[in-house]
């Protein structure tokens, strides 16, 4: 049986190579939904290549636009974000991948788990703003979550076999992206360009951006905390330049596992699709004698403040986490609308945590209304 699988999100940087995984296993997976924001033309282009069930674009006014070029195909056409939360529930899918950008991505995820579908989960914002009530329902509803992320597939793959044996600690490996090394009065005045040009991953520009910052560390540990079920203590972050190991687990014995392999994001989307088998890779393989040194080094977090920034999030839970991504959503998008200064970022979320209500035992409710008003005061402290 072919799993059916929904991609949200299938026009960016993690969908398309979703899309690739897919048509080289035909006989494993079918595209039943695809998703896009804005992207009529690439989204008409994969729906008459991949003939889903359903297409859905999130901007509402270019709806009759795609409905028009799919009219001779046998293709549901759909729009609006209420549309894509609830297309994840056809029956007909058995998996949805969620490669949206953002806290958008959380409603469809919620509806996807409430329906019983297994989900790949490349958002990462998923788990920082709500991973409490999102585990709780995975389990309620006895639905996997198979994490794309490539360091989180590293984790899962290290703790195959080891269902007995208590995770001491995550080594969690950074890049370091393009400013590893550098100072404060370096970072004060990046460009964007600069912070664009990640050294070993090509990605969207909101994740490359947190990589440059290190940000992506702080989400994805706050990530790795709720997929795994560990306490932030048991979370270390280790800056690892060639992006060659993706993370390791240490056991109570000593013994670290490492999962390697290039910096290919095919390999843990592939993983997430066919878990728990292992299909054949067509992609370009690592060899050690290619790489003679693999180096590692400790994280500055005096210099790359939104890593402590997002540890303190962790550590003080609640709502802290929801407010810390809705703040970086905005200081990111401000960046790079070259309202804000690289290194202005991090105030502005430092900010913005100190001003938000703080709830400690949210609920979905308080998650919208703490993601709302960390928006509004963020906004306060963008120059115009
Ligand atoms: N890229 C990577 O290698 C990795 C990414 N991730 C995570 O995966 C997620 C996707 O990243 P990436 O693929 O790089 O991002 P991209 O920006 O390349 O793609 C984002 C996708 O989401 C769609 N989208 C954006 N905003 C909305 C919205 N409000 N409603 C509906 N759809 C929306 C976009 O549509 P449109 O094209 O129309 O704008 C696009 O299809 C992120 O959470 C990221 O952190 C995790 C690990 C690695
Ligand atoms: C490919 C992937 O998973 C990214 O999240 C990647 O980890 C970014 O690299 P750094 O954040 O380590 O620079
Ligand atoms: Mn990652």
């Amino acid at each position: 049986m072919k799993k059916k699988i929904a991609i949200l999100g299938s026009t960016g940087s993690i969908g398309k190579q979703t899309l690739d995984v897919i048509a080289s296993h035909p006989d494993h997976f079918d595209v039943e939904v695809l998703t896009a924001n804005n992207s009529a033309d690439e989204l008409i282009q994969q729906a008459i290549t991949y003939a889903p069930n359903a297409v859905v674009i999130g901007n509402e006014d270019k709806y009759l636009y795609i409905k028009e070029a799919l009219k001779n195909e046998p293709i549901k056409v759909y729009a609006g974000s209420k549309a894509i939360a609830e297309v994840v529930q056809m029956g007909t899918v058995d998996m949805v991948l969620t490669a949206m950008v953002g806290f958008a991505g959380l409603e469809p995820t919620i509806r996807a788990i409430e329906a019983g579908k297994h989900i790949a989960l490349a958002n990462k914002e998923t788990l920082v703003v709500a991973g409490d009530l999102i585990s709780r329902l995975a389990i309620d509803k006895k639905v996997g979550i198979l994490p794309v992320d490539s360091e989180h597939s590293a984790i899962f793959q290290c703790l195959t076999g080891e269902m007995l044996n208590p995770i001491h600690k995550i080594l969690l490996t950074a890049s370091g992206g393009p400013f590893r090394g550098k100072d404060a009065a370096f970072l004060a005045n990046v460009t964007k360009q600069q912070a664009l040009n990640h050294p070993n991953w090509k990605m969207g520009d909101k994740i490359t951006i947190d990589s440059a910052s290190l940000m992506n560390k702080g989400l994805e540990a706050i990530e790795a905390r709720w997929l795994f079920n560990v306490k932030p203590s048991q979370i270390e972050v280790v800056v690892h330049p060639q992006s060659i190991i993706h993370s390791m687990v240490e056991f109570e014995d000593g013994s670290i596992k490492a999962q390697m392999g290039l910096p290919d994001m095919r390999l843990p989307i592939q993983y997430a699709l066919s878990y728990p088998q292992r299909l054949h890779g067509n992609y370009p393989r690592f060899r050690f004698t290619d790489y003679p040194q693999l180096t590692f080094e400790q994280a500055d977090v005096n210099v790359f403040r939104n890593l402590q920034l997002a540890f303190d999030a962790m550590n003080t839970g609640g709502n802290m986490p929801c407010i810390l991504n809705a703040a970086n959503e905005v200081a990111v998008d401000a960046f790079l609308n070259e309202k804000a200064g690289f290194a202005q970022m991090s105030d502005i979320i430092a900010n913005t945590m100190a001003k938000v209500a703080f709830v400690p035992a949210p609920g979905y409710d308080d998650y919208m209304a703490t993601d709302r008003e960390a928006r509004r005061i963020a906004q306060t402290f963008i120059r115009n």
